[in-house]
C-alpha cells in the first residue's frame, strides 16, 4: 500500500447490478485523516462505501483497503475486512434487549475474543473513549439519542479499526449533538484511525473544516467545497 494510505481506490468503476453508478474513482485516504463525503440522494455515498466494506464488488480498476485487496477478496475475508473496519450508521442498531455492556460483549464474543479480563478492559476502554464509562450497566431506551450513537461509535473501536465508515451518523441529532458526535469522530482520528464520513449536513462540514469528496454526476470530486 502507497505511504500512509488506508484507502487507495484506482481506476474504480462501481456497479450497483448493471447500472454504472461511478466510474473511474480515484481515491486515496491516509490513516488519521478525517473526510467528509457529499453528494446528493442517489449520487452514490452509500455505494462507495458499500465498494469500501466489501459489500459491493469491485468491476474495473484496483482498491487496496486496510491491507486487503479488493481484487482478491473472497467471501470468506470479508469478516476479517469488516474487523479492520468500524461501520457507524443513522439508525443506532444496538441491541436493545440487552445493557450497554452486554452490546459490546456480544460484538467482541462474535469477533474472537475470549479471555474474560481482556474482554472487561476493551469494554471499559472504549467506554472511557466516548465519554460513557458510567452507563456501562444502562439499557439502551436509558440513552438519549447522541448517547447511544456514543456507544455505536465506542462499538466501533472495539477492535481498533484502521478507518470508520460513518454513513449519516447525525441524521437523527438535533444540531447540537450532531456537533458533539462529529468532534468525537474528529477526535478519533487525530488519534490515527481515518474518518470518511457521509453527511447531507453543511451546518456540520462549516463547523469542522476538513477534506471534503464529493459524488456527482458519476464522478468521484476529491478536495470539493461547499458554498
Ligand atoms: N441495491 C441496489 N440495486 C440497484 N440499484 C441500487 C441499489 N442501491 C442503490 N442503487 C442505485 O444506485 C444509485 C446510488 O445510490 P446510493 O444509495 O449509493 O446513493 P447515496 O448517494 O448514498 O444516496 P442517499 O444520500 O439517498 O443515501 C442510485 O441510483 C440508486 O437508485
Amino acid at each position: 500500500m502507497a505511504g500512509n494510505a488506508v484507502i487507495n481506490l484506482k481506476n474504480v468503476d462501481v456497479f450497483q447490478q448493471k447500472h454504472l453508478v461511478l466510474s473511474d474513482v480515484n481515491l486515496n485516504i491516509d490513516k488519521g485523516e478525517f473526510v467528509f463525503l457529499i453528494g446528493q440522494t442517489g449520487s452514490g455515498k452509500s455505494s462507495l462505501l458499500k465498494i469500501i466494506y466489501g459489500e459491493l464488488h469491485i468491476g474495473n480498476g484496483e482498491g487496496e483497503i486496510a491491507g486487503f485487496d479488493l481484487k482478491k477478496l473472497a467471501e470468506r475475508d470479508v469478516p476479517y475486512l469488516r474487523r479492520k473496519l468500524g461501520i457507524v450508521f443513522q439508525d443506532f442498531q444496538l441491541l436493545t434487549d440487552r445493557t450497554i455492556e452486554k452490546n459490546l460483549d456480544f460484538v467482541l464474543k462474535a469477533t474472537g475474543w475470549k479471555d474474560k479480563k481482556l474482554i472487561e478492559e476493551r469494554i471499559k476502554d472504549v467506554l472511557e473513549k466516548v465519554g460513557l464509562r458510567s452507563k456501562i450497566r444502562k439499557m439502551p431506551h436509558e440513552l438519549s439519542g447522541g448517547e447511544q450513537q456514543r456507544v455505536v461509535i465506542a462499538r466501533s473501536l472495539l477492535n481498533n479499526p484502521d478507518i470508520i465508515l460513518a454513513d449519516e451518523p447525525t441524521g437523527n441529532l438535533d444540531p447540537e449533538t450532531s456537533e458533539e458526535i462529529v468532534l468525537l469522530l474528529k477526535q478519533i482520528s487525530q488519534s490515527g484511525t481515518a474518518v470518511l464520513m457521509a453527511t447531507h449536513d453543511y451546518h456540520i462540514i462549516r463547523t469542522l473544516p476538513s477534506r471534503i469528496i464529493k459524488c456527482e454526476a458519476g464522478i468521484v470530486h476529491d478536495d470539493a467545497t461547499i458554498n
